[in-house]
């Protein structure tokens, strides 16, 4: 079975190598600047013994009026080849530190970026709205910030320098040929045009492929969180082989789009080996005549049958190197997609002055989750008095998350105002804004790490004493104290090694720490045991009496003693006042209070 395929990840259209430069710190420009010069530099020394092999054979065949003779104004044939041989070892050690030098900056440059480059992104997500991962995969976001990172870095490990000692070869090679005779420049220089049109070819061709192939490699991603995410669900159904299946299927989609681009890429370094050796031959033929015609100098033609083929073997390379690259800039694309997708719910610039107070008012608002979706909220006009308790209550999907998730910012109303303690929330700065919140999401999430650890996710100087009352207040106290190694205790992923009601009661404790001026509880009490209501009710009771308490219940029992219930129906608050008020208008409330009760048949009871 394959699962559904998820909505494409944006690619960014511009230059990806040109985007990373513009990107990248000046620090790291001079870096790169000072590798290229290494790796540029160690070429020279990498072709110097080439040309002392050709000035040896000269010493040998010319004698006295040999070019290093006439250099140094050394006749004996013995001493010139002790200059030569001094020369080529000073070469030689100075080609083995620029080498070490090239390869250990690009090297360091290689990890440094890779660094920046997923540090950028993963703090950019943090900045995306919310609304934003729910259009992505978790998965293919993992994979943007691990995979297509390191498939940078390893380009950037080797690439950069490769590619700089192949160009310089070209050009320092190309200099000594045409100083020695532009007809074997031009002989031994023909294959080169072939070799850069048929690279630029093939680099057009294996771009969407690559690009095909880093987008099967986000499925896997998102196929493989989706399953060992879910590992009790699919026990449970015993869909262990469908979801083996699933993987595979994904895991296929990627060999067959890798497949496909080293079919294309495998055949490239053997084209240009053809066109190399067509290079070589011709050097060796023309060259060669030309040496036994006494056209040319012996030592001149050693020289140039070893320099050609020192400029046309690394060339072999390339494919190699371009198949880096190629790989690198499909990856490059992801992250700069990621990195372009700009947030639109932007913090203010307003602080509240503290203590806040906690008074928050919504004033005629409208929502939709999507621009073109069906209006979520409509018209939502409500007052929450500081240090008040309220409840919202209403059917299930009637929009009571959605008004706590506008409140904390997470979504931005269509249209209307919602206000605390007199300042548009969108006014304020996040830290301010959510700062004064204390927020128990309905789905309960609890980080890997200790008790201790996520307790102190919201104030991480709270001290001990902080920390036990918060849970204490949250009943939480009495469990945690009771594990082997008490808020040391380590939870589990998503807190998976505590109960539904432990890890409720401990992000209650957690949203405690903070004192929030306003604590906004969303179904606390959906997913627990009566024992665990019952104390969730008592700290709720317990702390509302200091500060503003925001709590969306399902059951009708826990919030009866609320300064005021907000009863909303299909994204409209239809009633709003006290239990007993509610109960007496003999509305929807009071009809949903009879089933909770069990004076009615739920069915009786219609609600949207
Ligand atoms: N992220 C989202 N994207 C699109 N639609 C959403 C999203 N979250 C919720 N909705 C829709 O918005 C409506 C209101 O959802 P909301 O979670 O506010 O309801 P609720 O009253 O809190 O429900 P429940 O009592 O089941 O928690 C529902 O129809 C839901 O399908």
């Amino acid at each position: 079975m394959s699962g559904p395929v998820p909505p494409a990840l944006p690619l960014s259209a511009a230059p990806p190598l040109r985007a990373l430069w513009h990107r990248a710190e000046p620090r790291h420009r001079r870096h790169a600047a000072f590798a290229a010069l290494m790796s540029f530099v160690n070429k020279v020394f990498d072709i110097a013994p080439e040309l002392l092999i050709g000035a040896a054979v000269d010493v040998v065949v010319n004698a006295e009026s040999s070019f290093v003779g006439r250099l140094f104004g050394v006749e004996d044939r013995v001493d010139q080849l002790s200059i030569l041989v001094a020369i080529t070892a000073v070469a030689w050690i100075l080609e083995s530190v620029t080498e070490y030098l090239a390869v250990l900056n690009w090297r360091n440059l290689a990890q440094e970026l890779q660094h920046d480059v997923r540090m950028d992104a993963y703090r950019h997500v943090q900045d995306l709205e919310v609304a934003h991962f729910e259009d992505q995969t978790s998965g293919g976001l993992m994979t943007i910030l691990n995979e297509d990172v390191n498939q940078l870095e390893r380009f950037l490990d080797m690439g950069p320098h490769r590619i700089i000692t192949m160009a310089a070869n070209v050009v320092l090679i190309g200099v000594t040929f045409f100083v020695i005779s532009p007809l074997l420049m031009a002989l031994s220089f023909l294959p080169i045009p072939v070799i850069v049109a048929g690279s630029i070819v093939y680099q057009r061709r294996l771009e969407p492929r690559y690009a095909a192939v880093r987008r099967a490699a986000g499925l896997i991603g998102d196929a493989l969180t989706n399953g060992l995410g879910g590992v009790a669900t699919i026990k449970a159904f015993t869909a262990e082989e469908r979801e083996v299946e699933r993987v595979g299927t994904d895991s296929h989609r990627y060999l067959a789009t890798n497949q496909a681009a080293i079919r294309w890429s495998a055949a490239f370094s053997p084209l240009i080996r053809a066109a190399v050796l067509a290079g070589f031959v011709m050097t060796l033929l023309v060259g060669g005549r030309a040496a036994l015609r006494g056209d040319l100098a012996v030592g001149l033609f050693s020289v140039l049958v070893y320099m050609t083929q020192r400029l046309l073997w690394p060339l072999t390379d390339l494919g190699e190197t371009l198949d880096l690259y190629q790989r690198a800039m499909a990856s490059l694309r992801r992250i700069f997609g990621l990195l372009e997708a700009e947030p639109t719910i932007l913090p203010g610039a307003a602080e509240l002055p503290t203590p806040v107070r906690g008074d928050v008012r919504f004033e005629d608002v409208h929502f939709a989750y999507s621009p073109d979706g069906t209006a979520v909220l409509s018209g939502i006009s409500l007052h929450v008095p500081a240090g008040e308790t309220h409840a919202i209550v209403g059917a299930t999907g009637s929009g009571k998350s959605t008004i706590v998730k506008l409140l904390l910012r997470l979504y931005e109303p269509t249209a209307g105002r919602i206000l605390l303690d007199g300042t548009p929330i969108d006014e304020l700065t996040f830290a301010s804004l959510r700062g004064a919140m204390g927020f128990v999401a309905q789905d309960v999430f609890l980080f890997h790490g200790t008790v201790r650890e996520n307790l102190t996710y919201g104030r991480l100087d709270a001290d001990d004493a902080a920390l036990h009352r918060a849970a204490a207040l949250a009943e939480a106290a009495g469990f945690v104290e009771a594990m082997p190694h008490g808020y040391d205790t380590v939870v589990g992923e998503r807190g998976q090694k505590l109960s539904g009601g432990q890890r409720q009661r401990l992000t209650i404790a957690r949203a405690l720490l903070r004192d929030p001026a306003v604590l906004v509880l969303d179904e606390a009490t959906s997913a627990v045991d009566n024992e665990t209501e019952a104390a969730i009710q008592r700290s709720i009771d317990r702390v509302s009496h200091s500060r503003t308490t925001i709590v969306i219940a399902h059951r009708l029992f826990t919030i009866r003693h609320a300064d005021r219930i907000h009863v909303m129906e299909a994204g409209r608050l239809v009633e709003a006042g006290t239990h007993d008020e509610l109960v007496a208008r003999g509305g929807l409330y009071a009809a949903l209070w009879r089933v909770q009760t069990g004076d009615t048949d739920p069915s009786d009871v219609e609600v949207a």
